[in-house]
């Protein structure tokens, strides 16, 4: 099989069961990593790195998200990883989501309340202004806490948060309008891409939701 791995705190959860499982069951797998974090997960975890130059298509990606919405339309980016996620999942088959109960909402917004967008450094400020004139809300650019300066994502662009505001539906038609500003790479907003969601409670339990 190949496996897409996603980046951030839940999916080192699934990596360490997985590679128990990949040990005890000698299983084939083939893990294409989409960040740097992703990459040095799969690496310790003693599993079989790939890449999209060799394998382009994959049976399944796995990751992580922000918020799940009831039609799972996620926000994604919060460690700033939603390019090379977003890549990795357009070539994959089928995008499952883990997270923990808290990222799960009926409409975005209820739990994670920005948009994460790539940018290319020199368009940031235009950027910026374009969001917030288009759609209202507030954006800023994000900055480092033990850096000095803003956080650069592992393409080596800045990262907008736009705090968008309540109301808005269509986040097909927003995400396409962001795509559209130049100097966006890409959105953390996930839309018709997952087709499960798991989500793990306090007390041990799991709930599920699938795409419609
Ligand atoms: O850029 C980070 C990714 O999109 C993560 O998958 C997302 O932020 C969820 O991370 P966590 O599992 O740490 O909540």
């Amino acid at each position: 099989m190949i496996l897409g791995i996603g980046s951030g705190s839940t999916i080192v959860y699934a990596v360490t069961r997985l590679a128990e499982r990949v040990r005890k069951e000698g299983l084939k797998i083939v893990c294409i990593p989409t960040s740097f974090q992703a990459q040095q997960l799969i690496v310790t975890n003693n599993l079989t790195l790939g890449s999209l130059d060799t394998t382009p298509e994959l049976d399944c990606a796995i990751d992580g998200a922000d918020e799940v919405d009831d039609k799972l339309t996620l926000i994604k980016g919060g460690g700033g990883c939603q390019t090379q996620e977003k890549i990795v999942a357009s070539c994959a088959r089928k995008l499952v989501i883990v997270a923990d109960s808290t990222k799960n909402s009926t409409s975005l917004g209820q739990q994670y309340k920005k948009i994460p967008v790539e940018v290319i450094p020199l368009a940031y400020n235009p950027i910026l202004q374009r969001i917030t004139q288009k759609f209202g809300g507030t954006a800023e650019l994000r900055m480092g806490k033990m850096k000095a300066g803003p956080i650069v994502s592992d393409n080596g662009n800045f990262i907008v948060d736009w705090f968008f505001p309540t109301g808005i539906e269509d986040w097909k038609t927003v995400n396409e309008r962001i795509k559209m500003m130049p100097g966006v790479v890409e959105t953390g907003l996930f839309v018709d891409m997952a087709q499960i969601a798991y989500f793990g409670g306090p007390d041990g339990s799991l709930s599920v939701k699938l795409a419609s």
